[in-house]
């Protein structure tokens, strides 16, 4: 007799020992996890790979009732023992629920909750005027201005830096240790944090080349974190104050002693990591978007004509006059979410939903892809429409919960900045320019535009793609100061 309730349906079955650690997707996981799902008429299923379960949620509602209403149990994260030896342990996003993750959350939620982000709005715009005169200059460059936009926008509200170039040593440092603390760096890495015993291996034997990478790797996220700290540092005891994220929270603990100075070091250092990759690719589908919907980009700028005009750009006191522009916005999201298979939570203690059994360690995939595609909710999910979010009155409906920052606990607490961002860059860039004709840069072909042409193991990239970018009569004003 079986000692617990049966594990959810397993959509392929597993080998011995191994288990279905070869079923197990790498690249684009979010499309087989959806597939799986409607193929075997399962919402939730069970997967287990190397002895660690598995479990993938297609459904908003299991998703809710497992992450937000049993949070308790389901807020830890993986342990990835190799991501401890490559420094990542300083990153919020994969500490174990408990004291230090506590610390580093609540953090976060001071620096980035609504009400400060409305603080952070004169950056944003700053950088958006930036961002669309580069545009305007140099429209071929499209994908690269997006990342140095995120990135200003980032480096500027969290340690008040500015600058002009791509060569900027704190930002070539920061991207440095993001690239070099990639798991997908690491040969073998699925193997060693599986079995942690492999981390003994001596680094003079074969497969032991991980313990040079990771060392790599170590240093890169300390520089990361030092460099840019040195500089505020400085700033503050020469009086030549720049308001900043961090600079705030140093006063603070140098008035209160709140908080442990390396925890606010770090969420400074990671909030590029988490931020900038996740919020420039949503920009990306947005101007795909664009291209791709002629109708819906017409409907957009009528809007803002409607109600603001050709005398100035959108500004964020526009907004609730906006609700087309929000619709579209939210459909960006739901049509392609920047983190589609979700970062996986995991359980602290057993559990029992719907008489399966959830074992205590089991990672839970939240496929956000499997929600945003439910064609019960979304029909014709493939298809691009804002009038999704729309009453028949044209205003906003009450689906505004942007199941692509996540669940519970470990919802992303960088999802005010990013909706603003994304939404001013929206509303703007709609005003200004005119995107159409989206084609391969090489080939000059119209792009396959299929969600499989993404990439991508946790942020879905759309194809390298050029388009047509035509100035309104409205982008006149970004060659003046009136905006
Ligand atoms: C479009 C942009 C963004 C998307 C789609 C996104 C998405 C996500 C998702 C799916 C998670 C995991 C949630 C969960 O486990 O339930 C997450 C976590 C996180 N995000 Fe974001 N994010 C975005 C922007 C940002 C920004 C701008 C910041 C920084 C200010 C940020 C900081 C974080 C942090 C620190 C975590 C870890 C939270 C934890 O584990 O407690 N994110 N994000």
């Amino acid at each position: 007799k079986p000692r617990h309730p049966p594990y959810p349906p397993s959509p392929k079955t597993p080998w011995p020992i191994i288990g279905n650690a070869l079923h197990v997707p790498r690249l684009r996981p979010w499309l087989t996890y959806r597939t799986w799902g409607k193929e075997n008429d399962n919402k939730i299923f069970h997967l287990e790979a190397l002895g660690q379960h598995i479990i993938v949620l297609n459904d908003i509602d299991d998703a809710i009732e497992l992450m937000e209403k049993r949070s308790s149990l389901y807020s830890d994260r993986p342990h990835m023992p190799l991501l401890s030896l490559m420094g990542m342990d300083i990153n919020a996003g994969l500490l174990p629920y408990g004291d230090v993750w506590r610390q580093h959350r609540k953090v976060y939620q001071q620096g980035f909750r609504k009400e400060i982000v409305g603080s952070y709005h004169p950056i944003i715009n700053e950088k958006c005027t930036k961002f669309l005169q580069r545009m305007m200059a140099q429209p071929e460059g499209l994908k690269e201005h997006s990342e140095f936009y995120t990135a200003s926008i980032i480096l500027s509200i969290v340690y008040g830096h500015e600058f002009d170039s791509s060569d900027d040593p704190i930002l070539v440092t920061t991207k440095r240790a993001i690239e070099l603390s990639s798991p997908e760096f690491v040969s073998g890495s699925l193997l060693i944090n599986s079995f942690p015993v492999l981390l003994n291996i001596p680094k003079w034997l074969p497969g032991g080349g991980f313990h040079d990478v990771a060392a790599e790797s170590r240093k890169a996220l300390h520089d990361m974190v030092e460099m840019p700290y040195e500089v505020v540092m400085s700033r503050m005891q020469s009086g030549d104050n720049k308001p900043s994220l961090l600079q705030d929270l140093l006063e603070k603990q140098r008035a209160k002693g709140t908080y442990d100075i390396s925890v606010l070091k770090n969420v400074a250092g990671i909030a590029f990591a988490a931020g900038v990759e996740t919020t420039e690719t949503t920009l990306e589908s947005l101007f795909l978007a664009l291209a791709m919907y002629p109708e819906v980009q017409k409907k957009a700028r009528a809007e803002i004509l409607r109600v603001i005009g050709t005398t100035r750009l959108p500004a964020f006191e526009d907004r609730p006059a906006l609700p087309y522009i929000e619709a579209l916005c939210r459909e960006v999201h739901r049509w392609r979410p920047a983190v589609p298979a979700g970062v996986p939570h995991a359980t602290t203690h057993d559990d029992i939903y719907q008489g399966y059994f959830i074992p205590k360690g089991s990672l839970i995939f939240f496929n956000t892809w499997g929600m945003t595609q439910n064609q019960d909710i979304y029909p014709e999910p493939e298809v691009f429409k804002p009038e999704r979010f729309l009453d028949a009155d044209g205003s906003l409906n009450d689906d505004d919960r942007h199941v692509v920052f996540g669940f519970g606990r470990r919802l992303c607490p960088g999802r005010h900045l990013a909706i603003d961002v994304i939404w001013l860059t929206a509303a703007r860039i709609i005003a200004a320019f005119e995107l159409s004709n989206p084609r391969d840069p090489v080939t000059g072909q119209s792009i396959d535009l299929d969600v499989h042409q993404y990439t991508g193991d946790l942020f879905s990239h759309p194809p390298r793609y050029v388009c047509t970018i035509k100035p309104t009569g409205v982008a006149a004003l970004l060659r003046s100061d009136v905006i």
